[in-house]
């Protein structure tokens, strides 16, 4: 399997750009999610690395060989792509070997040899014992299987998914969610996988691209996205909490700031000097009898396991969990512990943002 680059990428629709300057890397083997609102332009990034759509500028490579590139182009049908569809897309009148197989028969391979790939194709998605059904006769999580073996049978160089869990209901999606991932392990295939589901992306992939109005704001590591926002967009849409402007930072060492924020000084993580937002997620809020901040409590609803307030405080909303229900009205104090701090000049310096839950 093999590594996609994307070098200064843009398409344009009627002189609009869906992609705008795309730069970025997919190791061989990675599992990468493309992760932003509707719009962002995730969809025109697979399509455009499938080959149904054509750049306007910039190159595509797929381990070294050239897909787009000015005047050159790389046909869908050459690139030895995979693609899983939300809608399954199967054969009603063929059974689930019948589909899986049809990619090798257009491709004239020997009847023994497409047995061969077709039997490991169903033993790596679960479906050995289905393959005599017709796809009428599975359930959408087995259908959605059926799909990415036929993907698979082909031994491509990369499989592209697009949101291909929006159909399912919610358990269904958790039982496909670890199906991937240990397919992705098995096989160790280079995949990318368009959702705007940020559970789905952070849960599944190696790194995710959080894309909005056409570019890539920030590629990383579920983790790093979460815990190190880079800018206000990322730290709101990824993840819950609040992202607040700071004021009068100082820098006492490497890795740390003083800020002013909530009417406190508190210490932050910094990776600069000159932070402008501190992005508070629930966990470094907490519910502290001597603490110093105090919150009204405007929302509180049940998690599983745990209450998530809403609460005003000094002209911010704030997000907190507790482990008993709390009352609209009520005044907590609070104290926050070492959040993370970055440089967004572009955002207003005053208006807070509240994260997505
Ligand atoms: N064929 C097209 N013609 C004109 N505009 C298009 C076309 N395809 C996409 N767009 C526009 O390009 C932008 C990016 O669309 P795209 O489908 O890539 O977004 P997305 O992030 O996949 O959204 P969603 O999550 O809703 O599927 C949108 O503004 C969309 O309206």
């Amino acid at each position: 399997m093999a590594g996609l680059k994307f070098c200064n990428v843009s398409k344009l629709y009627a002189g609009t750009p869906a992609l705008d300057g795309i730069n970025a890397e997919i190791g061989k083997g990675e599992f990468v999610a493309l992760l932003g609102p509707s719009g962002c332009g995730k969809t025109t990034l697979l399509r455009l690395t499938a080959g149904f759509e054509v750049p306007d500028k910039g190159r595509v490579t797929l381990d070294d060989r050239v897909l787009a590139d000015g005047g050159s182009f790389v046909p869908p049908e050459d690139r030895n792509i995979g693609i899983v569809f939300q809608s399954y897309a199967l054969w009603p009148h063929k059974s689930v070997a019948g589909n899986v197989s049809y990619p090798l028969e257009v491709k004239g391979i020997s009847l023994s040899e497409r047995k061969r790939r077709v039997a490991e194709a169903l033993d790596l998605t679960g479906l050995t014992a289905f393959a005599d059904r017709s796809p009428a006769q599975l359930s959408g999580g087995q259908r959605q299987r059926v799909a990415l073996a036929r993907c698979l049978v082909a031994d491509p160089r990369a499989v592209l998914l697009d949101e291909p869990l929006a159909n399912l209901d919610l358990a269904l999606r958790g039982a496909m969610q670890e199906a991937f991932t240990a397919f992705h392990q098995r096989t160790g295939a280079t995949m990318v996988y368009v959702t705007h589901d940020q559970t789905e992306a952070l849960a599944l992939a190696d790194r995710v691209a959080v894309m909005e109005k056409g570019r890539i704001r920030q590629f990383a590591a579920p983790e790093d996205l979460y815990d190190k926002p880079q800018d206000c967009f990322v730290a709101g849409f990824v993840g819950d909490g609040a992202v607040l402007p700071v004021r009068d930072a100082s820098a006492p060492a490497a890795g740390h700031v003083r800020i002013n924020v909530l009417g406190q000084e508190i210490e932050a993580r910094s990776q600069t000097l000159t932070p402008t937002h501190v992005c508070v997620r629930p966990e470094q809020l907490r519910i502290d009898a001597e603490g110093p901040i105090s919150g009204r409590v405007t929302a509180c609803t049940y998690q599983g396991g745990r209450f998530r307030l809403t609460l005003a405080a000094h002209g911010a909303t704030l997000i907190t969990h507790a482990p008993v229900r709390a009352s609209i009205g009520d005044e907590l104090r609070l104290s926050l512990h070492r959040p993370w701090t970055f440089c967004d000049p572009s955002a207003s310096a005053s208006a807070p943002v509240e994260a997505h839950a």
